[in-house]
């Protein structure tokens, strides 16, 4: 990732890494990651770990470099014992494997300089439990693993052996404890030596009050870091609306990716399974590529497809949040929560999706918290991002039985609340506005396509597609290692089940564009679609540069 900065808010440039006298192997790792000055979370946290060996609580915005955060004192003080026999001194804990993965290959990142210094695992991974066996007894100074996955390791084979741990890191704590990893965690305790010679990290962008029991349990005295509020006049992430009704979600999303109307890459979040499906099946229809992700389709293609999709080989990913997390106080259906436990939820929690132009919320979250999750996977990395919501009016839902989410029915009421958490945090939601009435043009088109997507070819497309994958995830197991070349031949963006010869569809017919786009297709994507005489209606000029939303123009 050289080059890559994180978001200038964040960083904090009074600072470099020389000043925390690293060792010179992980201050070379560093440069090669192209980091310039340690964000404010890294600064603190790696002053209370490595000077005062404090136990950190830390809750920082999405994208703050909270991973550097906490990586950075451990490979230093793995370093600096310079112990002569190795021993596992660090277990890492996420909630998936996605981000099992993503850490795993982030402390590989960092030690690339260390040779066999530090050896890092990832018991989440593929390999079978004899080879993960062998690298146990390798005494891995660093383990991640989910913390099912761990306790299961831990109550098989008791070569595990956690009693000389140093660091235990518990990230995305709250998701961690919000889906019933307690009990694992309470298993854990007694393989530990509790709040004794062992720093502890609970790190999250959102933190819930169950942090608190685990705080009593697993730490001694922790220093609590608080970075959520940055600079207010300086932000890379503008955050629009729009209310509309469950039918015409399918119109705007139509209108939006066929005009163009979004420069750079989305990520398009909807709130179950089946309606990925539809939403690609539909947009299929126009020749609109995507591709999903979500908890049903198997690891490996998962790990595959946010690879791909952070090379640019997609535009377009539909990520489908299971989580349906609460705020607090909203009481959380029990079957729900056991639910949420039974899935592997949150394929997309605090995955480091790179240059996201746009979040899409196709479907609004349940919760305030889950949508600062969602919108943080846009402005990261130094780049400037959009979050755009679509929000259905109650009085409207229901109206339009297939198209409608029970979610859905609070989109109003989750606005409001994700608007006062916004706001807290310095940032402001926009309606978008625009004519409704240049939408209307393409309003046949888009029915017919949504009535070629039945329930059937739903489920034929979902059946197909984990065939599919169950196939390139076997090739991919195999191949991941040896052959990384041929795995861009194993596209994820193909169509599904034909639902039917829709090759009408695919092309706009000059008469459907709005004037300044005829005749020149590569206008398109400068076309009015504001209505110019409301108020408000028009995008500034001088906003165009940051927001990938294009502007239209006569
Ligand atoms: N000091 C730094 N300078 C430049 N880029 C950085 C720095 N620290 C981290 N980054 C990069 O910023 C991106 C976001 O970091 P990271 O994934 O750790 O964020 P996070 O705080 O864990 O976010 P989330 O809460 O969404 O998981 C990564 O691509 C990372 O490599």
């Amino acid at each position: 990732m050289s080059g890559v900065a994180v978001t200038q808010d964040y960083v904090d440039d009074s600072i470099t890494f020389d000043s925390f006298n690293l060792d010179p192997r992980l201050l070379q790792a560093i440069n090669k990651l192209g980091y310039e000055n340690p964000t404010l979370i890294q600064t603190q946290a790696i002053k209370l770990s490595l000077e005062e060996k404090k136990d950190i609580i830390a809750k920082a915005s999405t994208g703050s470099g909270k991973t550097a955060a906490y990586c950075i004192p451990i490979v230093q003080s793995i370093l600096a014992a310079n112990l002569s026999e190795s021993q596992i001194q660090s277990v890492v804990l996420v909630p998936t494997k996605e981000l099992a993965k993503q850490v795993y290959d982030y402390l590989n990142q960092l030690t690339i300089y260390c040779g066999k210094n530090i050896k890092v695992l990832n018991l989440n991974d593929n390999a079978s439990e004899q080879v993960q066996l062998s690298l146990i007894d390798e005494l891995p100074e660093i383990v991640v693993a989910t913390p099912s996955r761990l306790v299961t390791i831990l109550e098989k084979n008791k070569r595990l052996d956690l009693t000389k741990l140093k660091y235990l890191v518990v990230d995305e704590v709250d998701l961690i404890l919000s889906y019933g990893h307690e009990d694992d965690l309470n298993t854990l305790t007694n393989y530990l030596n509790l709040k004794q010679n062992m720093q502890v990290f609970l790190m999250s962008a959102t933190l819930n009050d169950e942090v608190n029991s685990l705080k009593e349990t697993f730490c001694n005295k922790p220093a609590i870091l608080k970075l959520q509020d940055v600079d207010k006049e300086n932000k890379n992430l503008v955050q629009y609306y729009i209310k509309t009704n469950d039918f015409d979600k399918f119109l705007l999303i139509y209108v939006i990716l066929k005009l163009n109307l979004i420069k750079g890459k989305i990520l398009l979040f909807v709130n179950d399974l089946d309606r990925g499906y539809r939403l690609k099946l539909f947009l299929q229809n126009f020749g609109i590529k995507s591709c999903l992700l979500n908890s049903e389709l198997p690891v490996n293609s998962r790990l595959h497809i946010v690879e791909e999709f952070n090379k640019n080989v997609y535009n377009l990913l539909i990520a489908t949040d299971e989580s349906n997390e609460y705020d607090e106080g909203e009481e959380q259906d029990k079957k729900q929560k056991k639910n949420n436990n039974a899935t592997e939820y949150g394929v997309s929690r605090g995955v480091d999706f790179k240059n996201v132009a746009c979040v899409l919320n196709f479907d609004l979250p349940t919760s305030s918290k889950a949508y600062i999750h969602r919108v943080g996977r846009t402005a990261r990395g130094g780049k400037s991002g959009m979050a755009l919501s679509f929000v259905v009016l109650q009085k409207e839902w229901g109206k339009h039985k297939i198209a409608t989410l029970p979610s859905a029915k609070k989109d109003e009421k989750v606005l409001t609340k994700i608007e006062k958490t916004q706001t807290k945090l310095g940032y402001e939601l926009k309606p978008y506005q625009f004519d409704i009435q240049q939408l209307e043009n393409f309003r046949y088109r888009m029915e017919d396509a949504f009535r070629s997507v039945t329930k059937t070819s739903i489920r034929e497309a979902r059946l197909k597609e984990i065939k599919m994958e169950l196939v390139t995830s076997e090739r991919l197991k195999r191949h991941f290692e040896e052959n990384p070349q041929d795995l861009a031949t194993l596209r994820h963006d193909k169509d599904l089940s034909k639902v039917r010869t829709d090759n009408h569809l695919k092309r706009i017919p000059d008469y459907l564009l709005p004037k300044g786009a005829r005749k020149d297709p590569k206008k398109i994507g400068f076309v009015p679609f504001n209505n110019p005489h409301k108020k408000g209606g028009r995008v500034r000029k001088n906003k165009r540069k940051v927001d990938p939303l294009k502007k239209f123009k006569k």
